[in-house]
């Protein structure tokens, strides 16, 4: 979905060091109202910059950045803002109420504890200290913290590392819950089923720089990879020494391919083994397309 409306919030050429490390190189990137952003990138790719600097937690050393039209982290921002971050930095000794009702009083129209219980799960928690709860239930609380004040712009950074299965879907149902009462949503995360679950748009981030923008349609068709899937007798270790081939898994009598591209691949499996059957060919899934956009360039295939 391409947005023409004015950006909730926006990077312009953001740029971040820190000491001889540049996390952000130039970064362009803008939030559109009522969508959800999944920030994608390895480990250190500059996703958790990106949000500090969207939070006015850390300044940009180049660029501009803008939450609603103003310099971000003042504190009119601050109170149309939700966040989960990486580091929560929470008073351990404070009961989980404690905590709701402190975070909840800084924002005007604050959602209920019952609401915030009921969308994060903190059903039985409510007298538990924070520094007693097990990691995942910490993360719940921090969720719920993150949107009690009703955020016009929630950045989650991780925001189900930890989770399990039960909670991470309950998170998901309520995200998609803020975004349909119009809330904006930048998510970082390393699942990538999570982003394909939630996003409407996804950044890709290498290095701390942009290297891919768009709908998740739009960054799956961008890469050439395709899974392919044949029965042919072929060796694996054959296959997986052809140019263009990522990966190459016998599965019983069939071969699994991961390719880039799919064609010159599948012409020389037709040469080599006339008999080939069941040939598949599937378009990758924002994982594959992940990984083609981020890996060192390949050799051209044949
Ligand atoms: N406070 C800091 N001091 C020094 N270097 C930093 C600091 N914060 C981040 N960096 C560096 O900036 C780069 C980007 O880090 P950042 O935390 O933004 O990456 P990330 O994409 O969020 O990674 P991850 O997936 O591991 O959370 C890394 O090289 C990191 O080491």
């Amino acid at each position: 979905m391409e947005s023409t409306s004015t950006p909730v919030a926006q990077l312009a050429g953001a740029g971040k060091r820190f000491g001889a490390t540049r996390a952000l190189h130039g970064l362009d990137l803008a939030l559109h109202p009522g969508q959800v952003t999944a920030l994608l990138g390895a480990n250190g790719a500059g996703k958790s910059t990106a949000v500090g600097l969207l939070l006015g937690l850390l300044a940009a050393d180049a660029g501009k950045v803008r939450v609603f039209g103003q310099a971000p982290g003042t504190p009119t921002v601050r109170r149309r803002c939700g966040a989960m971050l990486q580091s929560a930095g929470i008073p351990e000794r404070l009961r989980v109420g404690e905590l709701l009702a402190l975070v909840r009083a800084g924002y005007p129209a604050p959602r209920s504890v019952a609401d915030c219980v009921a969308l994060a799960g903190l059903d039985g928690l409510l007298a538990r200290r924070y520094g007693a709860l097990s990691g995942g239930q910490q993360r719940r609380v921090q969720f719920a913290l993150a949107i009690c004040g009703r955020p016009r712009l929630l950045c989650l950074d991780e925001p189900t590392t930890g989770l399990d299965i039960d909670a991470r879907q309950r998170l998901w149902t309520a995200v998609r819950e803020l975004v349909a009462e119009g809330s904006t949503v930048l998510l970082t995360t390393h699942y990538l089923e999570e982003a394909e679950a939630l996003s409407d748009r996804v950044a890709v981030l290498d290095d701390g720089r942009l290297i891919a923008e768009g709908g998740i349609d739009e960054i799956r068709a961008r890469v050439a990879v395709r899974r392919i899937r044949c029965v042919c007798p072929l060796p694996a270790e054959t296959v997986a020494q052809w140019p263009g081939v990522l990966e190459v898994v016998r599965e019983g009598e069939a071969l699994r391919i991961l390719a880039e591209p799919a064609e010159p691949l599948v012409r020389r499996l037709l040469e080599r083994d006339p008999g080939l059957r069941e040939l598949e060919i599937r378009r990758a899934g924002l994982a594959d397309a992940f990984l083609a956009l981020t890996r060192p360039a390949l050799p051209e295939a044949a």
